[in-house]
């Protein structure tokens, strides 16, 4: 993942210093991509580990449309949760149940899996989270929004949009605001989990990952720990084994992802801004 060392060189040198929602502040660069053929290896980071377990949880639970993190088998989402868990109408609810003016609800990942069967050469096959009528109020708390049945904080990972060509399943994923040391690795390495997981249910192969990020930022507690792994040399990226072939998207285990070949530098820890 050179592609991600060179993101965070870019952002150190280039980079304007901003102050942000969370009081921590940030330095920032605006509009920024890089792509990954995701067959040549997993975009997984090499540079510190990666709790891919972790990965691969928050993803399937975002498919199972909770938005519970009582249902969630990491810890990462445990700051902005009220006393029940709940995070208000977040990424999995907008994904897979979006409301609708007449009490019904659109599962969006239903939709592009049928474009992806049927209509492959649609330019329509996408997703998003940015759903207006639930945007929390940025002056309240995740908290405070979340009890108002607003979402806690506003989806950062918000367009996946597919395409095929050559029978090659490509992604390009579109991040409003990206928190370059901790968010974007999980960011990352879930967007490749959605080609391979499609590209499987569809029949089609994995093509190419494009990231698109907004406001792509590093926090100003997490320079050293960004210092310490552009010291370290990027190794061999892992391959990503599917052991079964599911009966549909939503079938997915945990024990149905195996890395192989993942030989990553020691982790890195880091405050995560609230
Ligand atoms: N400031 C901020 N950055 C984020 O990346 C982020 C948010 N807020 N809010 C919502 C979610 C939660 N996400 C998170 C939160 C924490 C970690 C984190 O602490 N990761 C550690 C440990 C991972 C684990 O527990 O398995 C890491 O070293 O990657 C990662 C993503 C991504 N999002
Ligand atoms: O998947 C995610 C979720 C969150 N983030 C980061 C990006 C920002 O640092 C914060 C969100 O704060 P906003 O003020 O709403 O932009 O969380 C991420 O990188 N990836």
């Amino acid at each position: 993942m050179k592609k991600y060392q060179d993101l965070l060189r870019d952002v150190l040198e280039n980079g304007t210093k901003k102050d942000d929602r969370t009081g921590t502040g940030t330095i920032s660069v605006f509009g920024r991509q890089f792509r990954c053929d995701l067959n040549e290896g997993f975009p997984l980071l090499t540079t510190k580990k990666v709790h891919f377990k972790s990965v691969v949880n928050e993803l399937l639970w975002f498919l199972s449309g909770s938005t519970n993190i009582n249902d969630l088998e990491a810890t990462i989402w445990d700051e902005w949760a009220l006393e029940d868990g709940e995070l208000g109408p977040v990424y999995g609810k907008q994904w897979t149940a979006w409301e609708t003016k007449d009490g019904k609800t659109i599962n969006q990942i239903d939709y592009v899996v049928d474009l992806l069967k049927n209509n492959p050469t649609s330019r329509r096959i996408l997703f998003h989270g940015w759903n207006v009528e639930y945007l929390p109020d940025e002056k309240l708390s995740p908290q405070e929004n979340a009890r108002q049945g607003k979402m806690a904080l506003p989806p950062c990972h918000l367009l996946y949009q597919f395409q095929v060509m050559d029978n090659k399943l490509n992604l390009m994923c579109t991040i409003r605001s990206n928190d370059l040391f901790l968010g974007n690795p999980f960011n990352t390495a879930q967007a490749a989990l959605w080609v391979h997981m499609l590209a499987q249910q569809c029949d089609l192969e994995v093509g190419e990952l494009i990231m698109s990020i907004g406001d792509a930022h590093i926090y100003s507690n997490h320079i050293d720990q960004v210092k310490e792994q552009l010291s370290r040399d990027p190794r061999a990226l892992p391959k990503l084994k599917l052991k079964r072939k599911p009966a549909s998207i939503y079938d997915y285990k945990l024990e149905d992802f195996e890395l192989e070949g993942y030989e990553p530098h020691p982790p890195i820890k880091a405050p995560v801004a609230i």
